[in-house]
């Protein structure tokens, strides 16, 4: 059974014109904070007020294997890498550690699903639907169950985050493989032909990109899921079907959510087919270099904030582009308006 969510869409066209009118008054000319403008407005939507605040910001990173990286056709990478990353994290030395250190983001990392044991392992949380998917070359990646359990978990563990007060969340993924599952789960949800979908990953050169396009083709024309929940049990990985159900519980919950990059918006995708209203809450982060990214965005019809030519996952696009939004908060709350500050207007 697919749990439920309630997510309601924005609409309050009296607070939007409050904070229009709020924006609009500040020291500069109309308009001239662009995109900083958008995001502060979104914000005050998202959280019904004219005075938004973040919040014991969150970045919580999943991870997980896939069964098709054991073979090492799709993935430069050995599947290892995951559990040895998780490591990194924990010891703090992962990209996403130093910015979320540098920014002041708090950092959780799950176990959503790694082909190893960290079972007497403190500093991580233990949520393992399963040591790894099963490989969709075969077979579907999950059973309906196991993809439930991982949409319930991937909630509750924002739910929690919530509870302690957190108003903002990004999410990171790690997991050797999951662009693969990445570009299924896209080419079920745009329609656009697994070929287009199919990138380099963490650094394949053209003639693998086009084995990986290949077997990834086939993978496609094997399956033929007829729902969202069955397309990410075919494809997903136990990591992007925890950030599902975790942008839909964010959601529900009015929380802003950051998105990052071409594996997260995969999981994003996911939670759109199933819950359109679920962009209101969504800022997007930054265009990965995984070529697909960007044609998730305009299917998405969606502009993220900044482009670094990033290509790593780990939820580092939503640390990096942190401050900007942060900057969107600061100047609503704390910029003089020309009344305030005496500075005429152009009536
Ligand atoms: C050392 C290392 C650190 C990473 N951190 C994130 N990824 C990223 O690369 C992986 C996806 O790419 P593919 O599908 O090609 O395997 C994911 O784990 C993703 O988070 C990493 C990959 C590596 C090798
Ligand atoms: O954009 C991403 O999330 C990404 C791209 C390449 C490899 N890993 C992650």
């Amino acid at each position: 059974m697919h749990m439920e969510f309630t997510i309601k869409p924005i609409f309050n066209n009296s607070l939007e014109a409050i904070l229009q009118n709020k924006i609009n008054t500040k020291t500069k000319p109309i308009g001239a904070l662009g995109v900083l403008e958008t995001v502060a407005l979104q914000i005050g939507m998202i959280q019904n007020t004219d005075q938004p605040s973040l919040n014991q910001s969150t970045i919580l990173v999943f991870a997980g294997d896939h069964g098709i990286a054991q073979k090492r056709e799709v993935n430069l990478y050995p599947q290892e890498v995951t559990a040895q990353m998780v490591y990194n994290f924990m010891n703090e030395g992962a990209a996403i550690n130093v910015f979320c250190k540098q920014h002041q983001i708090a950092l959780k990392i799950v176990d959503a699903g790694v082909n190893h044991d960290f079972e007497n392992t403190s500093g991580i949380i233990h949520a393992k639907i399963d040591y790894g998917t099963q490989n969709y070359q075969e077979k579907p990646a999950m059973t309906t169950e196991q993809c439930t359990e991982a949409i319930q978990k991937g909630a509750d563990l924002v739910t929690e985050t919530f509870n302690k007060g957190c108003n903002t969340i990004g999410f990171g993924e790690m997991g050797i493989g999951n662009t693969s599952a990445a570009s299924l789960l896209m080419s079920y949800f745009t329609k656009i032909p697994i070929a287009e979908c199919v990138g380099s990953g963490t650094g394949l050169d053209t003639s693998a990109i086009k084995i990986k396009q290949k077997i990834l083709s086939e993978v496609f024309q094997k399956h033929n899921p007829s729902s969202p929940l069955e397309a990410l049990t075919t494809f997903g990985g136990f990591e992007i079907a925890m950030i599902t159900g975790g942008i839909l519980k964010a959601a529900e919950l009015k929380m802003t959510v950051i998105i990052d990059g071409f594996i997260v918006t995969s999981a994003l995708l996911v939670a759109h087919a199933m819950h359109q209203n679920v962009l209101d809450y969504c800022i997007f982060a930054h265009t990965s270099e995984e070529q697909g990214h960007q044609k998730m965005y305009e299917f998405l019809d969606k502009k993220p904030l900044i482009n670094l030519g990033m290509r790593l996952g780990e939820g580092t696009g939503v640390a990096v582009a942190y401050p900007i939004i942060e900057s969107a908060v600061a100047f609503l709350n704390t910029m003089a308006s020309f009344e305030s500050a005496g500075v005429s207007g152009n009536d």
